[in-house]
């Protein structure tokens, strides 16, 4: 590879750790992967698992400044391992989904006038003054309840909500903790506000004046727009402190479940996402006849409906749970709604739990458990958001961290009956979310050159990158198959 190819930056800011993927532009060959983790890197913050409960019943935030001095970090990292930052032609990525972000009146101002001399994250920069609150609501936040149930009555009844919006009111999502924005706002990152119409791709007024009165729509400037187009070149703090190109343009961000899907998914494959959320995406393309009705995607209580970013007309639907990596790592309860410690069992004829005693279940068992419990409500929820016309799922491809793990690929493979797989990129990168969010940029600059934009497939082809390809040359790699005597039990 010369080492003049040109480059894409994609980044995650996920809920314990920034991460980054540097891929080459041409052949999507990953290059350099980098990562900066909150507890223990910027210990100061004193987060835990990259979050700061409290003080409030149910606020889960991670400090604004944290994320701003993680930046700093990870590119003096890059530059560090010898990566010329001028290289990058396009910067793109994605974060938490439904994590917020509050700009001041301020910000545009100060984003305008950044010292190159000064880091991101020096206090007196760009925070505290640029922010009108110091501290970000996550995905894990639950302190809105009230406010959910408000924007449910305003459109008469949870249902009604999840046709509308693709989601019932859910605490963590941005409508309920709303924002002011800088930049235009990404369709499959609008479908995780409560905000979005999810069949128009439009805010819908309705909820913009429960949520924020007049001024609302306003703040929000334009509709939602597509994944993948190029919002505008780097700002000069970025030239002259890094070295980046002026002409690196810049692609919108959105959720880490928009762009893993654009990284992994093929039509017909599931993904279970093993971050520290364990999440289940299926991705839905848009209908192949505009003439004949398509069956609407559903909406359920238990799932939510986003927008297909770089796919007009196709939707991801996503299962999600709060309780993933760590449950796995401090086992603890799993039905909803429940605090404490209990054990169940299935009572003789399977229609109902009883409570036993946990000396049942000695303590070296409870991971699997944990994780087979998870598993099996996946794999029990997972029938709800299929539409009847779908294909059988063809494959179900495994990401995140926990998905290196071989017990765990096994298991996942036993519960649900079917092969795992696992993205085997030319390099190699677990790092779907930042992989997809380079892809994203990519697509962006290809579709910036051409008379005609080209679908982010045509793209795909024209590096020949085949997602549904399994063979040694392709990028999804086979982990494991069900073991039929383990796999008849979990039916
Ligand atoms: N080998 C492993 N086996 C099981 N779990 C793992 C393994 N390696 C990492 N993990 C889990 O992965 C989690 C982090 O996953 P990651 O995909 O990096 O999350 P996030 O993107 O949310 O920061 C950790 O909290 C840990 O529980
Ligand atoms: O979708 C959700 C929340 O709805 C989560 O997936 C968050 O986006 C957090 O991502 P990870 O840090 O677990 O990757």
């Amino acid at each position: 590879m010369p080492s003049s190819e040109a480059l894409l930056l994609g980044f995650d800011l996920s809920t314990q750790q920034l991460k980054a993927v540097l891929i080459t532009a041409h052949s999507l060959s990953v290059v350099h992967e980098a990562s900066v983790y909150y507890d223990t890197d910027l210990p100061s913050y004193g987060t835990s698992n990259g979050a700061i409960l409290g003080p409030d019943e149910g606020r889960v935030t991670s400090p604004v400044s944290m994320w701003l001095e993680a930046l700093d970090l990870i590119l003096e990292r890059i530059r560090t391992a010898g990566i010329d930052l001028g290289r990058v032609i396009g910067i793109g990525g994605a974060g938490q989904q439904h994590g917020s972000v509050y700009w001041s009146l301020d910000a545009p101002s100060l984003l305008a006038s950044l010292d190159p001399s000064k880091a991101l994250g020096a206090p007196g920069h760009l925070a505290p003054q640029a922010f009108s609150l110091p501290d970000a609501p996550i995905w894990q936040d639950s302190s809105t309840t009230v406010e959910c149930r408000g924007l449910e009555d305003a459109v008469g009844g949870s249902q009604a909500l999840s046709d509308l919006t693709g989601s019932r009111a859910f605490e963590l999502f941005t409508g309920v903790q709303i924002t002011r924005r800088i930049a235009p706002i990404e369709v499959s990152d609008a479908s995780g506000m409560s905000l979005m119409n999810i069949l128009a791709s439009r805010w819908e007024d309705t909820l913009l004046d429960a949520c924020g009165g007049p001024e609302l729509r306003a703040k929000l400037e334009s509709e939602p727009v597509l994944g993948g187009s190029a919002l505008g070149k780097v700002g000069t703090w970025w030239v002259q402190r890094w070295e980046f190109s002026p002409e690196c343009i810049i692609a919108p961000f959105t959720g880490d479940n928009p762009t893993t899907v654009v990284a992994l998914s093929a039509h017909g494959d599931a993904i279970l996402s093993l971050c520290t959320s364990t999440t289940l995406h299926l991705s839905i393309p848009p209908p192949l006849s505009t003439v004949v009705p398509s069956t609407p995607p559903k909406c359920t209580m238990t799932s939510h409906l986003l927008a297909h970013p770089v796919a007009p007309g196709g939707y991801i639907a996503m299962l999600c749970y709060k309780n993933g990596a760590l449950a796995r790592e401090r086992p603890e309860i799993i039905p909803p709604n429940i605090t404490g410690e209990f054990f169940f069992k299935p009572d003789a004829g399977v229609t109902s739990m009883a409570a036993v005693p946990e000396v049942v279940f000695p303590p070296f068992s409870h991971p699997r458990e944990i994780l087979e419990s998870q598993l099996l409500s996946i794999k029990l929820r997972v029938v709800d958001i299929v539409l009847p016309s779908a294909p059988p799922l063809h494959r179900l491809v495994l990401a995140g961290r926990a998905s290196s793990n071989t017990v765990i690929q096994q298991v996942v493979a036993d519960v649900f009956g079917s092969s795992t797989y696992i993205a085997e990129r030319k390099a190699g990168t677990h790092e779907a979310a930042a992989f997809g969010g380079a892809l994203l940029t990519w697509y962006a600059w290809w579709g910036n050159i051409r008379v005609e934009r080209g679908t982010f497939e045509d793209m795909m082809e024209e590096v020949h990158c085949d997602r549904h390809n399994t063979d040694e040359n392709g990028q999804i790699r086979s982990l494991a198959e069900p073991d039929v005597e383990a796999a008849r039990v979990y039916i």
